[in-house]
């Protein structure tokens, strides 16, 4: 068995007096791609940002590796391998593709080189002197997660990847994360479009009011497509 990346155990998180996490508990293994799926407000976003430190109120256990980050700050957490692509991507509009990318500082061994980048991400190899307002969405969500793999990121978190994309660009984001998949990297995303998530995860963890309260495999899900809908109200 591949050995756990991540493992959240316990996990509780408020914004000021608002309780959000109510004990949230998961683990990944090395090389997974795993979705976090569940209606709006369940949770998924604060637990990405929990595991992130990014949360001002957390408590209970988040070891990446075995090494404990409760305590962690935010910039701590991404040095020890966790690259983070939030829902509004990140992307500084005034700097150009090339800016964007070499913005955050390459961490660790195992960060993808400036060729590697060219390879997976064609678009952005022509896009290099666009400044960012001139990106497409798809575009914007290809440069944030180039620029978290720059780093050396051995774990994505992704923020919803596929929000507001065309079909043929949620095509593209889907073989991107199939490759890297293929060269050992390990991905947990929030993903609402169900179909995506079936065709690029292994597994899919169901939130509901701040807690886990199902996980299901990709043959689990295609045995009873059905599961899912009483936890996502479709
Ligand atoms: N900055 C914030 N301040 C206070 N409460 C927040 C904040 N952000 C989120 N919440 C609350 O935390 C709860 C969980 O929200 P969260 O965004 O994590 O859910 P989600 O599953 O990601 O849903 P969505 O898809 O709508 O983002 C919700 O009740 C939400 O209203």
């Amino acid at each position: 068995m591949p050995e756990t990346v991540l493992s959240v155990t316990g996990l509780d998180g408020h914004y000021g007096e608002s309780h959000v996490l109510h004990g949230v508990d998961f683990s990944i293994r090395a090389g997974e791609v795993v979705t976090l799926v569940g209606r709006n407000g369940a949770g998924k976003t604060s637990t990405l940002r929990a595991i992130m430190g990014m949360l001002p109120r957390r408590s209970g256990s988040i070891e990446l590796r075995g090494r404990q980050l409760i305590s962690l700050p935010p910039h701590r957490i991404a040095r020890a391998g966790i690259g983070y692509v939030p829902d509004d991507r990140g992307i500084f509009a005034s700097l150009s593709v090339a800016e964007n990318l070499a913005l955050p500082p390459r961490a660790r061994a195992g960060a993808l080189s400036d060729g590697e980048i060219d390879a997976l991400f064609p678009r952005l190899k022509e896009r290099r002197a666009s400044p960012g307002t001139k990106l497409s969405g798809g575009e914007q969500q290809m440069l944030a997660i180039a620029r978290a793999l720059r780093t050396g990121a051995g774990l994505l978190l992704l923020d919803e990847p596929t929000e507001g994309l065309a079909p043929v660009i949620v095509r593209q984001i889907g073989a991107i994360l199939r490759d890297l998949k293929g060269r050992g990297h390990t991905v947990l995303l929030v993903e609402q479009n169900v179909h995506f998530a079936a065709t690029v995860a292994d597994r899919h963890i169901v939130m509901e009011n701040g807690r886990v309260v199902d996980t299901l495999d990709n043959a689990e899900l295609a045995a009873d497509p059905g599961r899912l809908d009483r936890f996502l109200g479709v």
